[in-house]
């Protein structure tokens, strides 16, 4: 079983902004979450593990390839969907598929053929095969987006934003496939949609301001919470009163009205009910405490 291992990566595009920070991750075979608001450095370090980029410090392992040493070794084992995903927007989804696995190093053109098909089958698009993949929505060409990332069975897959845009069905979908797919790989998906990593991911993590500044279990991360999220029904001038003397987390309006939720280790005053945590909460309450404290929590 290999896994991916990140050692203390730091990247700089500029002496003003440094991307990644000192970034270290263990991600295990299976599904790997990382969060983060925009701007974090998620593509950064998809890049960078992409063998696009090279660090300026630290160290990328997949099993036992140093993948900047040996980027061939890792390119060959790698499927990459970049946030910016590019077509040739005339040619045929199985044409760009089958000129996409040449380019991947598929030389028989049999095995051209039955990989392309294959590919088109499982992610749903056999039957617009023949169709140019401009006309796609944008949910078919993330679609098309994972095929080409699948092609030369890959056992690295990264996943820049896919569901960014997509409409509530066709996420379900993308991620039904991604699910699938991320049984027997390490399949990396980066997204700054707390949903995704809620519902796929065994294992995750938060980056914020080129850091990690929180890694493990969504559920344990979860439970760190409990009986520490309250709400409140409040009037929509009050807020900033309690923006001001409470740990606001998150801000809602439900039907008109303007509901605060709050990270406190009591009832901060009358009115204020215990809520279920759940993982936006975590999320909310990392940046809110990144902001305030920049530290690391690590829960596993
Ligand atoms: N090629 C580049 N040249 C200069 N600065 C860059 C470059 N790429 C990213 N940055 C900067 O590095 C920081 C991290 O950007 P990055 O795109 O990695 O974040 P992100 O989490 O993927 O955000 P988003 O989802 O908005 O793309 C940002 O401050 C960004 O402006």
């Amino acid at each position: 079983m290999q896994t991916l291992e990140i050692r203390s990566i730091s990247k700089s595009y500029s002496s003003e902004t440094k991307a990644l920070d000192n970034v270290s991750l263990h991600i295990p075979q299976g599904m790997f979450g990382l969060l983060g608001p925009n701007g974090a450095g998620k593509s950064s370090l998809m890049r960078t593990i992409a063998t696009l980029q090279k660090p300026d410090e630290g160290q990328i392992l997949f099993g036992d390839i140093d993948i900047h040493q040996n980027p061939q070794a890792l390119r060959s084992q790698l499927g990459y969907l970049p946030q910016e995903f590019g077509v040739y927007p005339r040619m045929s989804a199985f044409e760009l598929l089958d000129h996409m696995a040449l380019l991947k190093g598929i030389l028989s053109r049999k095995q051209r053929r039955e990989q392309a098909l294959a590919l088109l089958e499982q992610t749903n698009l056999y039957a617009v095969r023949n169709k140019a993949v401009g006309t796609f929505s944008g949910g078919m060409k993330q679609r098309f987006g994972i095929a080409q990332a699948l092609l030369g069975s890959p056992r690295l897959i990264i996943v820049d934003e896919p569901t960014a845009g997509l409409d509530p069905q066709e996420r379900n979908r993308f991620l039904n496939l991604l699910s699938e797919i991320g049984e027997n790989v390490v399949l990396l998906l980066s997204t700054h949609i707390v949903e995704d990593v809620r519902e796929l991911c065994p294992r995750m993590a938060i980056l914020a301001g080129g850091k990690i500044v929180l890694q493990g279990e969504p559920a344990s991360l979860i439970q760190t919470l409990k009986g520490r999220v309250w709400h409140k029904t409040i009037n929509r001038d009050q807020l900033p009163h309690y923006q001001k003397t409470l740990s606001v987390l998150s801000v809602r309006l439900l039907a008109g009205k303007t509901q605060i939720q709050v990270l406190s280790d009591y009832q901060p005053e009358a009115g204020f009910t215990l809520l279920e945590p759940d993982l936006e909460d975590v999320y909310f309450s990392v940046l809110f405490g990144t902001q305030s404290t920049g530290k690391e929590i690590s829960v596993c």
